[in-house]
C-alpha cells in the first residue's frame, strides 16, 4: 500500500480501497478456511510480491479476538481527523466542535484549549449537607402541616427565612438594580411577588431536599399569588395564578365581571351584586405592606392608570355615587344571575395548537364567550320556581341541557321573553386546572394518541397505558372558587358542563350548584344548521342556485375559521373528533345528545 505521507489531503482521508478491505477480509477470515486473497488487482499484486507471507499466515493459529477486527479497521481508517471519538474533539478544540470537518485549520484560529477540572465537593460532604438540609425540611414542614387554616401560613417575605428571595443558600440575595429607578422600587417589587416556585409546595424554597410523596393533610389551601387584567375578544377579564398545597402547579381563575373594569355597566347590574374577588388575595400578607406591593400583586380596586400609586377603589364622582347607593341602608337586590363557572382542564393540543382530535380549544373559547353574555334576568317570580324546582346538590336534580344555539344565551334563562326581567351584564369565572391529558399529562397523553391510531378509543388508550380514564381532582378547584366567594351557601353556582363527575366532584367539596349548563360542540350545531339548509334545499328545488351559493359561503366560512388554536376563533371538527366526543358520551356518560344527522 502506498504510504499516506506521498497522498493527497482528499485520498489520505478519503474511504478505505477495495485492496484495504481484502487485507481485512483476510486477516479476520477463519484460518482454517483460508484460501488464496480475492483476485482484485491490488490483492493481485500483494500476492505475487509476497507469496511467502500468504504462505505463512496459513499456518499462524486462528484467531478469534473480535478486537482484531476493530483495530484494523481503525489503522485503515488512519487518521485521527476522521475519528468520531468525541473525547478527543473536546480535548483539543472543545466540546464536539470539531465533529466538523470543514473547521479551520489554521492554528492562529484554533479555538483555544479547554482546561477541564471538577469542582464537585466530596461525597462526604455533600451527604453531610443533604441530611442538614432534609432534618430542617422535615421539621418546618411539621410545623407547617400542624397549622390548619390558610391564614396561620405565613405570608413570604424576603426577610422570611424559608422565601426564595432569601436566596438559596441564605446568603445575601444581589439586589435588583435597575439603572432608571432612584427609588427603592426594586425592594417593593421584591416584597411583592414573593415566590416563582409554589408556596405551599413541599419543594418550595431553598430546601429542596424532602421525601416527594408527603401525605396531604386535610382539605387542599389555596391561595392567589397574582392577578391581572387581560384584554380578549370576548372582553376584558382578571387571570388569577394559585398555588396551592396539593401539587406544585400553578393553576389559574379567569374571572369574568366587567362591572369590576366599566362603570357603565355596573349601573346595569343590580344592586349589592358583588364583584369576583380573591379573599387570599385581597388580605392583608404582611405587617406595614405598601400600597405598591397590593398593586403589584394585583390586589387593587378598579382599574390601573397610568401614574396611580394607591390601591384605591373606583374614583369617578358616578362610581362613588353609585357605591354608597349600594352600600347604604337599601336593600341588597338578590334578584340577580348566579356567576356561571366552567372548570377547564389544561390541553395543550387542543388549546394551542388546534388539535381536531378533541374539543377543548373551542370549548374554552365557547366558555369564556358564555360567561360574557348579559344575562337576562327573570323576574322575581319565575326566580323564585326555578331555585326551589331545581336548587338541590343532587346530582339527578340538576336542570337539562338547554337546547343548543350558538347565538343564545347560554342559560335556560335566555329562553324567556325580555319583557320577563331586564338585562344584566355577564359574569363568572373559567377554573383553568393544569390536569394535561384529563389528569395523565402531556407524555402520556401523545402516547395514548398513538394507541388512538392503532384503533383504540380515548378511554381504551388510557387503561392500556396504566392509567384510569380520567384521573383529574376537583378539590383544588372548589377551593378557588370558594377563595373567590363562589360556590358556597350564599352564592349558589351554575356549572358548564356535560360531564357528571365534575359536577360530583364539586358538590363532594361542599360546592352549592344550582344550575348545569350543558355545552353542544359548535360543529354539532353547524351540523344541525347544515341539515337544516339541505332539507331547505329540498323543499325548494326552485331556490337552489341562491341556497347553494350561501351553502358553499357558509362551508367556505368554516373552513376558513376551523382550527381553535387562539381564543376567538372557530369550531374543530373532523372524524377523529366524532369519534372522540360519541366515546364521551357513550363511554364516560357525558350529558349531551347526539344529533340525528351525525348517527
Ligand atoms: N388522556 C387523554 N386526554 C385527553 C384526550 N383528549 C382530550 N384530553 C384531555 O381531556 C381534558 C378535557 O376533558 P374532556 O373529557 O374533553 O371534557 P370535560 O372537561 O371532562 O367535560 P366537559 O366539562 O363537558 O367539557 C383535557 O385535559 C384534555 O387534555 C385523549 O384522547 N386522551
Amino acid at each position: 500500500m502506498p504510504s499516506t505521507r506521498t497522498m493527497s489531503h482528499s485520498q489520505a482521508y478519503s474511504s478505505p480501497t477495495q485492496g484495504d478491505l481484502d487485507v481485512l477480509s483476510f486477516l479476520t477470515s477463519d484460518s482454517t478456511n483460508l484460501g488464496p486473497l480475492p483476485s482484485s488487482s491490488s490483492s493481485q499484486q500483494q500476492s505475487s510480491g509476497h507469496g511467502g507471507q500468504s504462505e505463512k499466515k496459513k499456518s499462524l493459529p486462528r484467531r478469534d479476538s473480535p478486537m482484531d477486527a476493530l483495530m484494523i479497521s481503525a489503522v485503515i481508517a488512519g487518521s485521527e481527523k476522521i475519528s468520531r471519538h468525541h473525547f478527543g474533539h473536546g480535548a483539543r478544540t472543545g466540546a464536539y466542535a470539531s465533529c466538523d470537518e470543514s473547521r479551520p485549520t489554521s492554528p492562529s484560529i484554533q479555538p483555544p484549549k479547554l482546561n477541564m477540572r471538577s469542582t464537585q465537593a466530596p461525597r462526604s460532604e455533600r451527604l453531610r449537607l443533604e441530611a442538614e438540609a432534609k432534618a430542617k425540611a422535615q421539621s418546618q414542614n411539621q410545623a407547617t402541616s400542624s397549622s390548619s387554616t390558610l391564614n396561620s401560613i405565613p405570608i413570604p417575605t424576603s426577610k422570611s427565612p424559608h422565601s426564595p428571595l432569601s436566596g438559596s443558600v441564605g446568603k445575601d440575595r444581589p439586589k435588583r438594580k435597575m439603572s432608571m429607578d432612584p427609588t427603592p422600587m426594586s425592594q417593593t417589587l421584591q416584597l411583592a411577588s414573593p415566590s416563582s416556585s409554589n408556596y405551599f409546595h413541599p419543594n418550595h424554597s431553598s430546601l429542596s431536599i424532602i421525601p416527594n410523596s408527603i401525605p396531604q393533610v386535610g382539605r387542599a389551601k389555596v391561595r392567589c399569588m397574582a392577578r391581572t387584567r387581560i384584554p380578549t375578544p370576548h372582553g376584558e377579564l382578571f387571570l388569577h395564578l394559585y398555588h396551592n398545597s396539593v401539587d406544585a402547579k400553578e393553576h389559574l381563575a379567569i374571572v369574568i365581571d366587567p362591572i369590576q373594569l366599566d362603570s357603565k355597566l355596573k349601573k346595569l347590574a343590580p344592586k349589592g351584586r358583588r364583584e369576583i374577588r380573591s379573599i387570599s388575595l385581597d388580605s392583608k400578607w404582611r405587617e406595614g405592606e405598601t400600597e405598591m406591593e397590593r398593586i403589584v400583586r394585583g390586589a387593587y380596586v378598579g382599574r390601573l392608570l397610568p401614574g396611580q400609586t394607591e390601591s384605591n377603589p373606583n374614583t369617578t364622582e358616578n362610581d362613588i355615587e353609585m357605591d354608597s347607593n349600594n352600600t347604604g341602608t337599601e336593600q341588597e337586590d338578590h334578584n340577580d344571575v348566579k356567576a356561571l363557572v366552567r372548570i377547564h382542564s389544561e390541553c395543550y393540543t387542543g388549546e394551542t395548537i388546534g388539535s381536531m382530535r378533541c374539543d377543548c380549544g373551542e370549548q374554552l373559547d365557547e366558555a369564556l364567550r358564555q360567561i360574557a353574555l348579559p344575562q337576562h334576568l327573570k323576574s322575581q317570580v319565575s326566580q323564585h320556581f326555578h331555585q326551589h324546582a331545581h336548587g338541590h346538590h343532587n346530582l339527578d336534580k340538576v336542570l337539562p341541557t338547554p337546547e343548543p344555539s350558538r347565538s343564545s344565551s347560554p342559560s335556560s334563562s335566555a329562553a324567556l321573553p325580555t319583557n320577563n326581567g331586564r338585562t344584566v351584564p355577564g359574569r363568572g369565572v373559567v377554573i383553568y386546572l393544569r390536569q394535561e391529558g384529563r389528569g395523565i399529562g402531556l407524555l402520556e397523553k401523545i402516547r395514548a394518541y398513538n394507541l388512538q391510531d392503532l384503533g383504540n378509543d380515548t378511554v381504551t388508550a388510557n387503561l392500556l397505558l396504566g392509567h384510569g380514564a380520567d384521573e383529574r381532582k376537583y378539590d383544588v378547584a372548589a377551593e378557588i372558587l370558594k377563595d373567590l366567594g363562589l360556590g358556597t351557601n350564599e352564592e349558589g353556582i351554575r356549572l358548564l358542563t356535560n360531564n357528571p363527575e365534575k359536577v360530583e366532584g364539586l358538590q363532594k367539596e361542599g360546592i352549592k350548584i344550582i344550575e348545569r349548563v350543558g355545552m353542544t360542540p359548535r360543529d354539532w350545531k353547524c351540523s344541525t344548521q347544515n341539515e337544516h339548509i339541505h332539507s331547505d334545499n329540498n323543499h325548494n328545488h326552485n331556490q337552489d342556485a341562491n341556497v347553494i351559493d350561501e351553502e358553499k359561503e357558509y362551508k367556505d366560512w368554516r373552513e376558513r375559521r376551523s382550527g381553535v388554536g387562539l381564543i376567538g376563533s372557530g369550531a374543530a371538527h373532523g372524524v377523529e373528533l366524532e369519534r372522540y366526543l360519541r366515546t364521551k358520551v357513550e363511554r364516560m356518560g357525558h350529558m349531551i345528545d347526539i344529533p340525528e344527522n351525525i348517527q
